[in-house]
């Protein structure tokens, strides 16, 4: 019989047609406070939980990290932990560590199998993405490859591009975060889902961020996103509602 987590991580990165996977962003600055944000968000039970390390005031020291890495796997248990270093530049904190050395960090933390999805961007400069691939399949470890836009909703053609982009990079699943300015962005947002989620061959995951892309949070599963960033402790982007709120809403769509 398959476990919880097999369960979770097919559900997760194969997919499933409603309701969106519901994943929850850990943001602590330190060890305990992370350790206490998901004993409170599991109480919630989210799919997925995002270690946003970019957050971690030691991302510098490995041993720091790994340890972490390992308190929250005693925590969590089974759920899908997904580890993500956000750039600055697609709206993440700022960071001391060097490309090379976050890619030192990144293949040490797969190595321990103790994660289960990896955020990369479309963007990042990683020179070894290839071994890197290698190296995560080895270990299991699933890729989210993510473009953020947190000023403007590109054009449709070329948030399909960024997608396409995605998968061609060795994506596992797909990712797009975008802001808009105007309702008919939320629109296009929309519209580049659900083309892209029967286009592609993995899963998408899409939002529009802010007050007016609230609604790609809510009801984007019906338009074929995969996943949806859910308020557990506190907000991790713009825009980002409760998690017990997607529920009831998932309770009608689903
Ligand atoms: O990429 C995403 C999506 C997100 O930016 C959002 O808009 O919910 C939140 C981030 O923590 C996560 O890494």
């Amino acid at each position: 019989m398959a476990t919880t987590k097999e369960v979770q991580i097919r559900k997760v990165v194969f997919g499933s047609e409603h309701p969106a996977a519901l994943c929850s962003s850990l943001i602590g600055a330190t060890t305990s406070q992370l350790v206490e944000e998901a004993k409170m968000i599991l109480q919630k039970k989210p799919d997925v939980l995002e270690w946003r390390a970019d957050f971690f005031a030691d991302l510098a020291k490995l041993d720091a990290v790994l340890a972490t890495a390992t308190s929250l796997r005693e925590v969590i248990g089974d759920t899908v932990l997904l580890f993500t270093i956000r750039s600055v530049q697609e709206g993440g904190q700022p960071i001391s560590l060097t490309i090379a050395e976050q890619e030192e960090l990144i293949s040490r933390l797969i190595e321990t199998e103790l994660i289960d999805l990896l955020d990369i961007e479309l963007a990042s400069e990683f020179i070894g993405m290839d071994l890197l691939k290698q190296l995560s399949a080895k270990h299991h470890v699933k890729w989210i490859v993510s473009t953020h836009d947190f000023k403007k909703t590109p054009s449709f053609d070329q948030m399909i591009e960024f997608l396409q982009a995605g998968q061609a990079a060795g994506a596992d699943l797909v990712k797009l975060a975008v802001m808009p300015q105007s309702s008919q962005d939320v629109l296009t947002l929309l519209s580049v889902t659900n083309e892209a989620s029967a286009k592609l061959d993995i899963p998408v995951i899409t939002m529009s961020m802010g007050k007016l892309g609230v609604s790609t949070r809510l009801i984007g599963d019906q338009f074929g996103s995969a996943m949806t960033f859910a308020v557990g402790h506190q907000a991790s982007a713009p825009g980002q509602v409760p998690i017990e709120v997607i529920k009831d809403i998932q309770h009608y769509t689903s």
